[in-house]
């Protein structure tokens, strides 16, 4: 299996290169960025994050033809997110959207493997910097083209960078509990908050040592698939924002080095969107 594993994981690399080409070709030609909405308005989405899901997936079809798919824009597109034992490729096609459409300058390809609903590996290619992360789920870790995890050994959280992001939901009783977050981080205090407005890339900068810790509440599976191993990987850990062990399809979570996640867990207020795998409403 573990050929396979490396045959499958060279394809998803590959594929994710190309898919940044794409993304970076796009991000010069205005039409490509024209915005539609989903979930909210400010909720983003473009022909490219579609274009780019289709290149992934038909690319991955041809070479992997029993292979399933959770992909953002086809879930957004009617598609079930459901998590079976069968190998499946977790996609978010551009992570960063509103980065995208914005020309800022962090726009991710995320692209998680799972098989028994374990991540196999992720790859995550931060194509404006043009950096690859890939790490596998076994002893070895890897971050390619020069890209070192230096994993963060600091523990006094007081001595930290923490990362996090507002989301796409404006509800009054959401934004307060972000803020209410925000507020009790700041007060610690830490040394700063940043967020990257991708959620793969704010994982990235965990495994990397740029920051002690990332949490969101409102992210969604394709977000968190491929950083969850990088994070592992690189040595840190990953939890709910509650504590207790993290549920990828929950759209929570805490990544972080071991010194820190425990100090940011008790300062989370946290909720409880609808889960990623909840059935659909009539
Ligand atoms: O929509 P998208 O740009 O793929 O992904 C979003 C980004 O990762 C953003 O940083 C995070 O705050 C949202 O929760 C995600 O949904
Ligand atoms: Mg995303
Ligand atoms: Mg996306």
């Amino acid at each position: 299996m573990d050929d396979v594993l490396q045959n499958i994981m060279d394809h998803a690399v590959a594929v994710a290169r190309e898919a940044g080409q794409v993304v970076r070709e796009a991000l010069c030609d205005e039409k490509q960025r024209d915005v539609m909405t989903k979930s909210s308005t400010v909720d983003l989405v473009t022909q490219t994050d579609q274009r780019v899901e289709h290149l992934i997936i038909q690319s991955v079809k041809k070479k992997f033809p029993t292979h399933r798919f959770i992909g953002e824009e086809s879930v957004a597109a009617g598609e079930a997110c459901v998590l079976t034992d069968d190998p499946t490729w977790i996609i978010d096609p551009i992570d960063g959207t509103t980065n995208f459409v914005h020309s800022f300058p962090f726009v991710a390809v995320s692209i998680g493997f799972s098989v028994d609903k374990k991540i196999q590996f992720g790859v995550v290619y931060s194509c404006l910097e043009d950096k690859m992360f890939t790490a596998r789920r076994v002893k070895e870790h890897s971050v390619t083209e020069n890209h070192l995890m230096l994993f963060s050994s600091i523990s006094d959280v007081r001595r930290s960078i923490i990362a996090t992001e507002f989301g796409s939901n404006r509800e009054t009783e959401t934004v307060e509990k972000i803020f209410s977050s925000l507020r009790n981080i700041l007060n610690i205090p830490v040394h700063g908050v940043r967020g990257a407005g991708t959620a793969a890339v704010n994982m990235c900068l965990v495994a990397s040592g740029c920051v002690e810790a990332y949490y969101e509440v409102g992210v969604h599976v394709w977000d968190v698939a491929a950083g969850s191993v990088i994070v592992e990987e690189a040595g840190g850990v990953l939890m709910d924002v509650e504590g207790g062990p993290v549920d990828l399809m929950s759209r929570r979570i805490v990544a972080a080095n071991n010194g820190t996640v425990a100090h940011i867990v008790k300062e989370i207020d946290a909720f409880s969107p609808t889960r990623d795998d909840a059935p659909p409403t009539q």
